[in-house]
């Protein structure tokens, strides 16, 4: 610290000293002069850093480089473009010193930090590259809707130049009401600021609505996209992300990224064209003074590119807490029948204020930081109108400028100022947005893990089904081995019910064998080829199932019914409703088969939704069906009589899940599942004569109903 102490203290003074000892070089011309000083600061301040401090680092070379030859470079080319001197390299003059240190330190910092060379920002400039990486894709999308972007363009570029003719006209009226006052110019300017101004409006109206409508057919495009390659993915992804954070990409997101996107490409390309106009009017006004103006751009950009990088930190952790916040009232509404029941609605709002209050103080540090940064931003603008009005009133009594082109440039230096800000921060939140592009695309790119490109459609499918040394963990929880080497085999013709104590894998062997996983060792087999070989279509309308819960969509229980096949007849749906014994409760509706079962199913019984969920499999005449805890919303009566008519079914693979002995006995094998393994199997008299776990367990395994039954028996 010392050390960098005395480096500044030394190097300070000899530049100050060879600064001012620049005048005594009386020998060569000015020009000359300057550079002879600039080389000599250079060489003598570089050596004395490199010398006390070890090392010079290029943020360092940089800036002691910019320093010395500012005001070589800043002579010579006033000289050359313009003949004449500039206010400042004339002589040796501490004010001009620091206006070239203040100006050096900004280009170094700025270069820092947007073209950083240390290694820990790699990983930053990688960000910065990939985010454009992902924005040419946003704008690929847009494609189709090139040509209402193309006349958004139009408009855009109408609407800024008519816009940047008002201030020079501004400053006209007031030449002409300042001297020998002209009628006739007075009313020409008048008119042309009118034209512009009407101009400058209709463009900008015009070009808001037709970049609205790309945004609109944009957003749409992208919902359906996303939509569609969500759900293609496989169960285990759902489980792993949560169901806000799905929704917030589909409906925040894809708005999000079309808006911004849009918007800013609008904004971006309006404020180029409108700072490259200014600049030109500008140079034309008082070039002098536009380069005053120029030297605060490093400044504003630093400003800018601190913000942007600590603001974007912040837009993305709150967009992640505003999704976690959903989660938990997503939760709560789907769950609020426990809620309810538990009374646990105080515990539940506390949850969501804890979420709701994360994200309140991620608003308030995003808005602290936005405060901080107006204020650094609104003093820098301050600083250089104080300079322009001061070097503007000197140039005035020069006469090199009148009032009017002053009050002008005044007018197109604050909104000067205004367009390099935006230029600098456009850019950073085209970045912000990405990160929602970024998340869209993350789900849009993502390969299903279980394919679905399977051909294989024979004619005949007999429903032979074999699980080969099958190993799974849940992709949720990968440490949990759940089945480990199970071996089975499920016959045509035959009815296996799979039984064993809860939590053991009886539902995970099913959910294998309809594909919402992927075994991580060992394969299933459905009449000798393996399931992924199968066309998902074929596969699906041959494996069917009905879950403990089957879950209906909102529509009629005709839909519900034929969800998924295109053409059902009548007579085919009543044939699984009359199997599934469903016919008759839907008779009795008042809209029978068109009667809505509202969300979920939410307007029907557990018991009815079940048989409808029955039906559903049904009607799809599947050669494997399988029942998963069915029982456990039936009554004894509809139990029997679905029963009955799936077990008449004489060629049907038929695999029952189930915790009551009666459906079990009647099954043709009985499979005991134990710590995802095949403990025992054979017909029940077998494994009662086997007294091994299954008659050990059987109080275990089977639930109070079967000791009625059995009590009644
Ligand atoms: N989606 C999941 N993600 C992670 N683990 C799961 C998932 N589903 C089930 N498990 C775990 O896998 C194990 C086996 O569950 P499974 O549902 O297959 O048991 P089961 O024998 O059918 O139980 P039950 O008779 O209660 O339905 C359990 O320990 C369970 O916690």
């Amino acid at each position: 610290m010392i050390r960098k102490v005395v480096a500044l203290f030394l190097a300070l003074s000899l530049d100050l000293c060879l600064f001012y000892a620049s005048d005594r070089f009386i020998f060569l011309g000015h020009v000359a002069r300057l550079w002879l000083s600039a080389a000599l600061r250079w060489s003598a301040v570089s050596l004395t850093v490199q010398v006390i401090l070890g090392d010079l680092k290029p943020v360092l070379i940089r800036y002691i480089t910019a320093h010395s030859a500012l005001q070589a470079v800043f002579e010579s080319g006033s000289r050359t473009l313009h003949g004449e001197d500039s206010l400042c390299g004339g002589a040796a003059d501490a004010r001009c010193w620091l206006m070239f240190s203040g100006a050096a330190l900004g280009a170094a910092l700025f270069w820092e930090i947007t073209i950083p060379d240390q290694d820990d920002a790699a990983g930053s400039k990688e960000e910065k590259q990939k985010s454009r990486v992902l924005f040419m894709r946003v704008l690929r999308l847009f494609k189709p809707d090139y040509l209402l972007l193309l006349a958004g363009l139009v408009f855009l570029s109408l609407a800024v130049l008519c816009e940047m003719f008002i201030p020079f006209y501004t400053g006209r009226v007031i030449d002409i009401l300042g001297s020998n006052f002209e009628q006739n110019e007075f009313l020409s300017a008048l008119l042309f600021m009118g034209l512009y101004s009407v101009g400058s409006s209709v463009s900008a109206g015009c070009r808001g609505g037709v970049l609205m409508c790309a945004i609109s057919s944009f957003t749409c495009r992208m919902k359906v996209k996303l939509f569609e390659a969500l759900s293609k993915q496989e169960i285990g992804f759902f489980e792993t992300i949560k169901t806000g954070e799905i929704t917030s990409r589909l409906s925040k997101d894809t708005t999000l990224m079309a808006r911004t996107v849009c918007l800013n490409v609008n904004v971006l390309l309006r404020t180029f064209i409108k700072t490259v106009g200014m600049i030109t009017l500008m140079m034309s006004l008082s070039w002098k003074l536009t380069f005053l103006v120029l030297m605060e751009t490093p400044i504003t950009g630093l400003i800018q590119n601190i913000y942007d990088t600590k603001y974007q930190k912040l837009f993305q952790d709150m967009q992640n807490s505003m999704a976690r916040t959903n989660d938990t009232a997503n939760e709560v509404v789907f769950g609020i029948r426990v809620v309810r029941s538990f009374h646990t609605e105080m515990h539940e709002a506390s949850r969501y204020d804890k979420r709701l209050m994360e994200t309140h103080s991620l608003k308030t540090r995003r808005d602290t930081v936005r405060a901080i940064y107006l204020l650094a931003r609104r003093l820098t603008g301050l600083a250089v109108q104080v300079f322009i009005l001061y070097y503007g009133r000197l140039f005035i009594q020069n006469g090199q400028m009148t009032t009017g082109n002053l009050v002008s440039f005044i007018l197109y230096q604050s909104d000067l100022g205004n367009n390099i800000r935006t230029l600098t921060y456009i850019f950073g939140d085209m970045l912000n947005s990405v990160v929602a592009a970024g998340k869209v695309f993350e789900y849009l790119d993502r390969k299903p893990q279980i394919s679905t490109d399977g051909k294989l459609q024979p004619d005949q499918m007999k429903g032979h089904v074999t699980y080969r040394h099958l190993s799974f963990a849940y992709p949720s929880n990968p440490s949990k081995t759940v089945l480990q080497e199970l071996s089975l085999e499920l016959k045509p013709g035959q009815m296996t019910a799979l039984v064993g104590p809860s939590g053991e894998g009886k539902s995970t062997c099913v959910s294998l064998l309809q594909r919402f996983y992927e075994p991580q060792e060992g394969e299933i087999l459905l009449d000798g080829n393996p399931l992924r070989s199968y066309d998902h279509h074929y596969f699906h309308k041959k494996v069917a199932a009905v879950s403990q819960e089957p879950v209906l969509l909102s529509g009629s229980i005709r839909d519900n019914i034929t969800y998924g096949l295109s053409d059902c007849s009548m007579e085919e749906i009543r044939e699984a409703t009359c199997k599934a014994n469903a016919h008759d409760f839907i008779m009795k509706l008042d809209k029978g088969y068109d009667t809505e079962v509202g969300e979920g199913g939410g307007q029907l019984s557990k018991s009815e939704r079940q048989r409808i969920g029955i039906a559903r499999a049904l009607i799809r005449k599947p050669q494997v069906l399988i029942l998963d805890e069915i029982t456990s919303s039936l009554d004894i009566e509809n139990e029997n009589k679905v029963l009955q008519t799936l077990a008449s079914c004489p060629n049907q693979t038929l695999v029952v899940i189930a915790h009551s002995l009666k459906t079990v006995e009647k099954a043709d094998r009985i499979v005991v599942i134990i710590g995802g393994k095949v403990q025992e199997q054979g017909t029940h008299q077998e494994l009662m004569d086997l007294k091994g776990v299954y008659y050990k367990l059987k109080e275990q395994l089977f639930t109070e109903k079967t000791d009625q039954t059995q009590t009644e028996a």
